[in-house]
């Protein structure tokens, strides 16, 4: 059987070397390409890359996924800093490559995406939820992307549920007391220097609280899913927006 072809955008980073390294393992895959800031992307499609693994920045990512879909080169991306707009943009690029897939995934470590999931389940049962998120100091962006995806998953359940605002009384705050607002949850941003990746879900009704925590304590906790990302996304056209399409939940 073939290898993929695979390809690694933002080599040097922080999750990009991990994944150089993960690609390298893999017996299915071959690393074609390590491309770093400054780096030519034309060396993508001379060294026949079928996938690449974007893992750069907010600021890099959106030229990089224009030149992947144009030139046919599938991608798994994990790089922050989606908005709607920006989806749009990669939904017309893609519209006009019809063949091509690209993965985005705001969490690559099963754990994170489980919390996900379990957040929204149990969003409809609580009347007040909450979101806080954990870094390391070097994170180029607040809130974290997987923080974003909970909390709109968490509103989203909410609002079909028929909740309406959150319970809270709160009328004197210093700016950013109370976090982010993300679709009327709020968000809560903490760097630390000696943390990686970690997220609280704070839910809570008369009487009692649920909390849903997880802790990426290592890069490594991210590679099953980037693999995994890379081996669907050849036969998954269009925009796959989270790594659970391509998980059985159950
Ligand atoms: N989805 C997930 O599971 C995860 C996502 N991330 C996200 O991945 C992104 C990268 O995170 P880190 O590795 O911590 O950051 P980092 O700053 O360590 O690495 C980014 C790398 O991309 C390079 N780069 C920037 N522009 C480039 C370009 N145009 N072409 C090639 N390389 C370029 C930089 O020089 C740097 O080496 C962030 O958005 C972060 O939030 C990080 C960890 C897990
Ligand atoms: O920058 C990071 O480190 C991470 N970024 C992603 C995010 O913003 O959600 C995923 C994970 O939290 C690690």
């Amino acid at each position: 059987m073939s290898k993929l072809r695979v390809a690694v955008v933002g080599a040097k980073g922080r999750i990009g070397s991990e994944a150089v390294r993960a690609v390298e393992a893999a017996e299915d895959m071959e690393l074609v390409a390590a491309l770093g800031r400054g780096d030519r992307l034309e060396t993508l499609v001379e060294a026949g890359a079928q996938v690449a693994v974007e893992l750069t920045t907010p600021a890099s990512v959106m030229g990089n996924l224009d030149f992947c879909v144009r030139h046919g080169i599938h991608a798994v991306v994990g790089t922050t800093g989606w908005t709607e707009d920006r989806l749009a943009q990669l939904g017309a690029s893609l519209d006009a490559s019809p063949e091509t897939g690209v993965l985005i995934a705001p969490n690559f470590s099963i754990g994170a995406v489980l919390t996900m999931a379990f957040a929204r389940q149990a969003a409809r049962y609580f009347e007040s939820a909450e979101v806080i998120e954990l870094h390391h100091p070097n994170k180029a962006d607040a809130p974290s992307g997987t923080a974003t995806r909970t909390a709109q998953l968490i509103a989203a359940a909410r609002a079909e549920a028929g909740l309406g605002s959150q319970p809270d009384a709160t009328v004197t705050a210093l700016d950013g007391a109370r976090g982010a607002d993300v679709d009327g949850v709020p968000v809560h941003s903490v760097r630390l220097r000696g943390l990686l990746a970690h997220q609280e879900v704070l839910l809570g009704d008369e009487g009692e609280t649920l909390t849903i925590r997880h802790d990426s304590l290592h890069h490594s906790s991210f590679m099953p899913g980037v693999l995994l990302g890379v081996r669907r996304v050849v036969t998954a056209p269009g925009l796959t927006f989270g790594l659970e399409h391509f998980l059985d939940l159950g």
